[in-house]
């Protein structure tokens, strides 16, 4: 565990894996009555409004000019620290009372894992192979 505490790139390049291509891609939440959205625009009850973590981790207004790039280097500190997101900024594991509960834990899980390949196995990129997700929303093409 004080290994995996250490392991700041390797945390920075899985946040910017969920950033970029988050497992939950899709959420919608509707409200039990009717209520008032931060925006000011009213929402009656039962009315989905869908949250699309896949384009908030995407947008230039909230990530900045390079938000399409992949740099591991934004979680790090000026310190070398962990340099850590409020979860309304990094929604991949979505924010507020609803979060996900497992966050840590699957943070433990994918260091373990990426340790456990990387310490083992030589990898290397196929030249042209393009790297890309597949969810019920946009393609391999991406
Ligand atoms: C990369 C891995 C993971 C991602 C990206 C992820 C993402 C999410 C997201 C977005 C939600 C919110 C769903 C909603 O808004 O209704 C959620 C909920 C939840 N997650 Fe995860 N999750 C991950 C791993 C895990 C693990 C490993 C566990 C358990 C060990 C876990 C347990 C839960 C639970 C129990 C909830 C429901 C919380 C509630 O409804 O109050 N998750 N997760």
């Amino acid at each position: 565990m004080e290994e995996l505490k250490k392991m700041v790139y390797l945390h920075g390049a899985i946040c910017e894996s969920l950033r970029l291509y988050p497992p939950v891609a899709l959420q919608h939440k509707a409200p039990v009555k009717p209520d008032i959205l931060p925006t000011g625009q009213p929402i009656n009850a039962n009315t989905k409004t869908v949250l699309s973590f896949y384009s908030m981790g995407r947008m230039e207004s909230i990530w900045g000019e390079d938000c399409l790039e992949f740099k591991p280097g934004r979680w790090i500190s000026e310190g070398g620290g962990i340099k850590h997101e409020q979860s309304f900024k990094f929604t991949a594991f979505n924010a507020g009372p609803k979060s996900c509960l497992g966050k840590e834990l699957s943070f433990i899980q994918m260091k373990i894992a990426a340790a456990a390949i990387i310490s083992r196995f030589h990898i290397n990129l196929i030249k042209g192979h393009r790297v890309g997700n597949s969810t019920s929303f946009c393609s391999n093409s991406d």
